[in-house]
């Protein structure tokens, strides 16, 4: 497993976590989206433009569960255009620490195993997203590599992709580019001496995306990406949502400025897999 993810940057595992974990995980995001009330915040989230920089409920969001909009979901007048539970695109960013039952699925001893056989020295779970992809408004995540926005020295961010649903070419599946976790890091993501959040250019080239290979998996799939995979999804063109949740792990053992995006509090410090902190 270690020798395969070393070589492509991304592991299958299927039936990683059973239907009923996948239900009550997903049963719990919706109970969060219900308890939302939309009108105290209109947050878009978008990552095919910059509307979340100098945007407060995003940057905040790192010691959080906040719940943030799809781009589609408003009118013009900015009224929701269909029902709230089908206008959110995530929810983020600390849920796994915040809430008991994200906290449980988030913790379990053989995602520990995982993150240990891929050589973690001291693994934390920085960062948790729940994404509904929602039908027909879902959007696309542009080509990425998460040590862009997770950023350590020296390098050690990975991410724990479930799919909550069967993830198809229709519903917006993931993508991978194998084996070029090896490149360097295209971008970074941080904030600079004015305290603004920038993404600096670290080199121009564009991704080779014809490499692109579709990861289509079902219900209970773990996707585990190094984190200078360059990964993307597609629009969501069908009826089907295509729920996932993606937990965020850095090693405790590398630096992690304070210069990155997400930030805790001081009294809530990022934590291992121990359920007891
Ligand atoms: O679920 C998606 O579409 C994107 C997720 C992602 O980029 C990640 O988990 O790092
Ligand atoms: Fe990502």
């Amino acid at each position: 497993m270690k020798q395969f993810f070393d070589d492509n940057g991304v592991l299958v595992l299927e039936n990683f976590v059973s239907k009923e974990a996948c239900e009550k995980l997903m049963a719990q995001a919706g109970t969060i989206v219900d308890a939302f009330d939309p009108n105290e915040f209109r947050a878009v989230f978008s990552t095919t433009n910059k509307s979340h920089e100098g945007n407060e409920y995003f940057e905040k969001s790192g010691d959080k569960i906040r719940c943030f909009f799809e781009e589609g979901a408003f009118d013009a007048n900015g009224n929701l255009k269909q029902d709230k539970a089908l206008s959110i695109n995530k929810i983020g960013h600390a849920q796994h620490d915040l809430d008991p039952v994200f906290s449980d699925f988030s913790r379990n001893p053989d995602l520990a195993q995982v993150a240990k056989d891929l050589g973690m020295a001291q693994p934390l779970l920085s960062q948790s997203m729940y994404i509904f992809k929602q039908p027909r408004i879902g959007g696309e995540v542009i080509c990425h590599q998460d040590s862009t926005f997770l950023y350590t020295e020296p390098h050690s961010c990975i991410g724990m992709w479930f799919a909550m649903e069967d993830a198809t070419l229709e519903n917006g599946c993931m993508w991978g580019l194998p084996g070029h976790h090896k490149s360097p890091l295209k971008k970074r993501h941080y904030r600079n001496a004015e305290g603004k959040l920038v993404t600096e250019k670290l080199n121009d080239t564009a991704w080779p995306e014809e490499d692109r290979v579709p990861l289509e998996v079902k219900q209970g799939s773990l996707i585990v990406l190094h984190g200078q995979l360059p990964h993307l999804s597609g629009a969501n063109t069908s009826d089907k949502s295509r729920q996932a949740y993606t937990l965020h792990l850095i090693d405790g053992a590398c630096d992690y400025p304070d210069t990155n995006w997400l930030s805790r509090s001081p009294d809530m410090p990022f934590r291992g897999f121990e359920i007891d902190g």
